[in-house]
């Protein structure tokens, strides 16, 4: 009565689907074998299996994991560096407006000291765009107190003719910096005139002693466009150093000058160049640009690497059916700007860059003589 009754009870259990129908031993004997199963399944798993698991495993997590790690340091860089929010512009404008406000107190004192620094300007010929960039640095500088002689000669005039214009200012002690405006008209020898300059009042740095002191990393004078674009990649907050820097032109006044300061910078450095056979490739690489070439929008905006600082030389005047000719630079640069972390305008980025390290190099000039 009593056995039928339990068995009746486990029974009842059983129906309403708890674990208590079964009894203590039968629990006792499924866990075991489950156990024992679980096991059986795990040696029957060699080595060999084992290894192909944990190699696939490694392989996705690498993968994957990588390129999504790489995906978030891309992500980060250009919310960070503004790839998003769009680049920091570069404004050479007011940077040059800094560097000549510091140049003032300098000027003053050499003043003190009876030397007001003296910048002739040797203008041959009578190129418009000369004429107006000429005159713009004689603003700036009577601005800061530096004075300037204005030297111009016929388009007519031999290479004699000049180098013994220059021989004089050579000798003038009330001068300390030199400047012949380039270009020259055809048929003057350039070379011989630019190696005609005294390299103590060469604040164009074209001189072939002040390239090789340069070269040598020991610098005199540091061509104005490089130094202004080496000033602005400073500002940018930018370190050279150990970043892959691209140099777009080979000329000798920029490109070649400012690969050079870009070398001692500590970057890994390229000079790209009309025989460049990817341009395009060498670009997407590139944590620092900067364009030299003349060609207006030669750099397009999409080639730019998140984040990467764009400095611009290029100043290309092209018809755009209005009255003026527009001002473009070597980048496009609306969509140069979308990507890049910072990157100069143009105008307002590297041109007054340029007048303001050649009125520093004047005010050099003078505190050496
Ligand atoms: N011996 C020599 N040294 C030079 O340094 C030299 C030369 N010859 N020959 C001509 C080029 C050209 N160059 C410029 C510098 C500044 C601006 C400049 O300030 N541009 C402004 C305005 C541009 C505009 O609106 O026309 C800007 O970029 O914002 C332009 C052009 C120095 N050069």
């Amino acid at each position: 009565m009593v056995q039928r009754s339990l068995r009746e009870l486990q029974a009842r259990r059983h129906r309403r689907g708890l674990g208590w129908g079964l009894g203590l031993e039968q629990l006792e004997q499924l866990r075991l074998e489950r156990r024992e199963s679980g096991r059986v399944r795990w040696r029957q798993l060699g080595w060999v299996e084992l290894g192909w698991v944990i190699v696939i495993v490694v392989v996705v997590v690498l993968f994957f994991g990588l390129e999504r790690l790489d995906g978030l340091v891309e992500l980060e860089l250009e919310l960070q560096l503004g790839g998003m929010s769009g680049a920091t512009i570069l404004d050479g404008k007011a940077l040059s407006k800094q560097l000549l406000d510091q140049l003032a107190g300098r000027v003053e004192a050499c003043k003190a000291r009876g030397a007001t620094p003296c910048l002739a300007v040797v203008l041959v010929g009578d190129d418009p765009a000369s004429k107006i960039y000429v005159r713009s640095k004689e603003r700036r500088a009577a601005k800061v107190g530096i004075a300037t002689a204005d030297h111009r000669l016929p388009a007519t005039t031999t290479t004699d003719e000049l180098l013994a214009r220059i021989d004089e200012l050579n000798r003038d002690d009330a001068v300390h910096g030199i400047l012949v405006q380039l270009p020259l008209p055809a048929g003057v020898d350039e070379q011989r005139v630019l190696r005609s300059v005294d390299p103590r009042k060469d604040v164009d740095g074209f001189h072939p002693d002040n390239l090789g002191l340069l070269m040598l990393g020991t610098p005199r004078f540091v061509a104005c466009t490089p130094q202004g674009c080496m000033r602005l990649i400073e500002h940018a907050g930018v370190d050279p150093s150990g970043k892959r820097a691209l140099v777009v032109g080979r000329s000798n006044i920029v490109g070649k000058p400012v690969a050079q300061l870009l070398l001692h910078a500590n970057a890994t450095v390229t000079i790209a160049h009309s025989r460049t056979q990817d341009l395009e490739a060498e670009v997407r690489r590139a944590d620092i640009i900067v364009a030299a070439v003349g060609r207006p929008e030669l750099i397009r905006g999409e080639w730019i690497r998140a984040g990467a600082c764009v400095i611009d030389v290029g100043m290309n005047r092209v018809d755009a059916g209005g009255p003026k000719p527009k001002l473009l630079g070597d980048v496009e640069y609306e969509a140069a700007a979308a990507r890049a972390g910072s990157i100069t305008p143009v105008p307002g980025g590297v041109g007054p860059m340029t007048i303001a390290c050649l009125l520093a190099n004047v005010v050099s000039a003078a505190e050496q003589a």
